[in-house]
């Protein structure tokens, strides 16, 4: 069906349509012309008067135009991002459309070729029954989840990592704010956020201390002092003269004596108390994550699941320290498997970090931050991915945005996040970017290896029940209130 022809000038990338029919930008169109097929994405919707146009400065002639019952003519145009020739390779344009050329609504058929191709179902073209079916494989090129508060962010994470389980994929997702711990999503493993202290190499142990290794005397007394502390506990834990109960009890004496031994051959005392005074402190933020009665954290991560810690209880350095170890755990033990094939972690992961613009600040140096640089640049070998997810995307660290080859973009109103995606994109047009303020919710852009090209989307609706979502106030007023009504005699809350 024909709904409009070019106008004006053109190049290979974009065209200006006059319309006969209506559409909404979003929609794909197709271009004959020199022999080929073109497809053409609507990217911006525009109308005009002939008549009425921007120097009409008079109310009164638009008044007497109305009174004589006349319609005001007007015009609609389309402007259409030139996407690829329909060629099987998809290959860019090599001419502009002359004006004159009539343009398509692209059929379900040429549109299935391209958006159906893929492994998992995310949704459906806007407008259209066209699934569009996301190339798993190159999820190891990272993806970015990025939207404005209450855009479909969390409802995208659920979607993509329940079927990925189901096609026995691991997804791991640091579950910031305790929404998907609690929620029905298929195939869901839960994990408690602990780190056991045996399973730390020294050099992690000083990591989550914060203790750089450019802080020389600090590393090399804390170093010497984990080792001497670590031997010992695994000779007398061989001997069962000790056990996992009394050390997380003990833990905070015992690894200070160790500190306080080692530091004597020492000359500086200010060092030997420096990493006293973070073992303190480390302990005294830390101490509900530490246990020495928890498993290695890849023993936890099941493959055909979706491994979700729960960091809603945590404040924002136990979440870094978490996040970070794991990161860690899960680069080199599927680094091990690579060497060793008999050890380490067997399959890919998918690793998901919400609350990016915290974690992966790029004002601020998280532990994590270290980590996913290292996951963002080396993981593709190894099998890890990378999906991070934020509602601010100008705060995340701009190496690692700019290595998420993939993003999933829903709606983004602010002027700065979306010049900021523009400027570490180079999948992304500035006449897309344009337009993510006019998605509704649910609606993404998606682009990079993840489609075939770039698609406007209707996230599928998670079918089950994520927790986190925002109280229903009145509910829960009204139950309470209840409540106290029916046990006056014993409660008095708010009264
Ligand atoms: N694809 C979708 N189809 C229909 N409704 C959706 C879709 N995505 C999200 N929603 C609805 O929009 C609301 C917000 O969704 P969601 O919590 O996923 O957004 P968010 O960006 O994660 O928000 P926040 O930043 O607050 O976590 C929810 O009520 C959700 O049901």
């Amino acid at each position: 069906m024909i709904i409009g022809y070019v106008v004006g000038s053109a190049t290979t990338q974009e065209a200006n349509v006059l319309l006969e029919k209506k559409v909404r930008s979003g929609y794909y169109v197709t271009l004959e012309y020199d022999d080929e097929k073109v497809l053409g994405l609507v990217t911006l919707i525009t109308t005009g008067s002939p008549l009425v146009d921007d120097n009409l400065n008079d109310i009164e002639l638009i008044q007497r135009i109305k009174q004589m019952g006349n319609k005001i003519p007007f015009y609609m145009k389309a402007k259409v991002k030139l996407l690829c020739k329909l060629d099987g390779k998809l290959s860019q344009p090599d001419l502009p459309p002359v004006a004159g050329t009539p343009v398509r609504l692209a059929t379900r058929e040429e549109l299935s070729n391209i958006f159906s191709e893929g492994t998992i179902k995310i949704g459906n073209l806007i407008g259209s029954d066209v699934e569009v079916k996301l190339r798993v494989n190159a999820l190891t090129r990272h993806l970015a989840i990025l939207a404005a508060t209450g855009s479909g962010k969390s409802n995208t994470v659920a979607v993509l990592s329940s079927r990925l389980s189901e096609i026995n994929g691991s997804v791991v997702i640091f579950d910031y704010h305790g929404e998907y711990y609690e929620s029905d999503i298929k195939n869901l493993n839960n994990i408690e956020p602990k780190i056991n202290p045996l399973n730390l190499t020294p050099n992690e142990f000083a990591t989550l201390l914060e203790i750089r290794e450019n802080a020389i005397i600090q590393y090399r007394i804390l170093r010497r002092a984990f080792k001497s502390f670590l031997n010992e506990i695994k000779e007398k834990l061989n001997q069962s003269t000790i056990n996992y109960e009394d050390l997380n009890n003990k833990f905070r004496e015992y690894i200070i004596k160790k500190v306080e031994e080692v530091s004597k051959t020492e000359k500086r005392k200010d060092s030997k108390d420096e990493v006293i005074n973070k073992i303190e402190d480390f302990l005294d933020r830390y101490s509900d994550i530490i246990d020495f009665t928890a498993g290695d954290v890849i023993e936890k991560i099941r493959i055909g699941k979706v491994n979700v810690v729960n960091l809603s209880s945590l404040d924002e350095d136990a979440i870094d320290a978490i996040v970070s170890h794991y990161l860690r755990k899960i680069l080199t033990s599927r680094k091990e498997n690579k060497v060793k094939r008999k050890t380490g972690l067997r399959f890919p992961v998918l690793v998901v970090i919400e609350e990016a613009h915290v974690l992966l600040s790029k004002d601020s140096n998280t532990l994590t931050k270290l980590w996913a640089s290292r996951i963002a640049r080396e993981g593709r070998k190894f099998g890890v991915g990378l999906i991070i997810v934020s509602q601010r995307p100008k705060g995340i660290d701009e190496n690692i945005l700019s290595q998420m080859t993939n993003k999933i973009i829903l709606k983004i109103v602010e002027p700065a996040d979306k010049k900021y995606v523009l400027e570490t994109s180079d999948n992304l047009s500035e006449d897309i970017v344009e337009g993510l303020s006019s998605l509704d919710t649910g609606e993404a852009v998606i682009v990079g290896n993840i489609v075939r090209m770039p698609a406007i989307v209707k996230i599928d609706k998670f079918e089950g029940r994520l927790a986190g979502s925002d109280p229903n106030l009145i509910e829960e007023w009204k139950n309470a209130k209840e409540e106290v009504e029916e046990h006056s005699d014993v409660l008095n809350w708010g009264e």
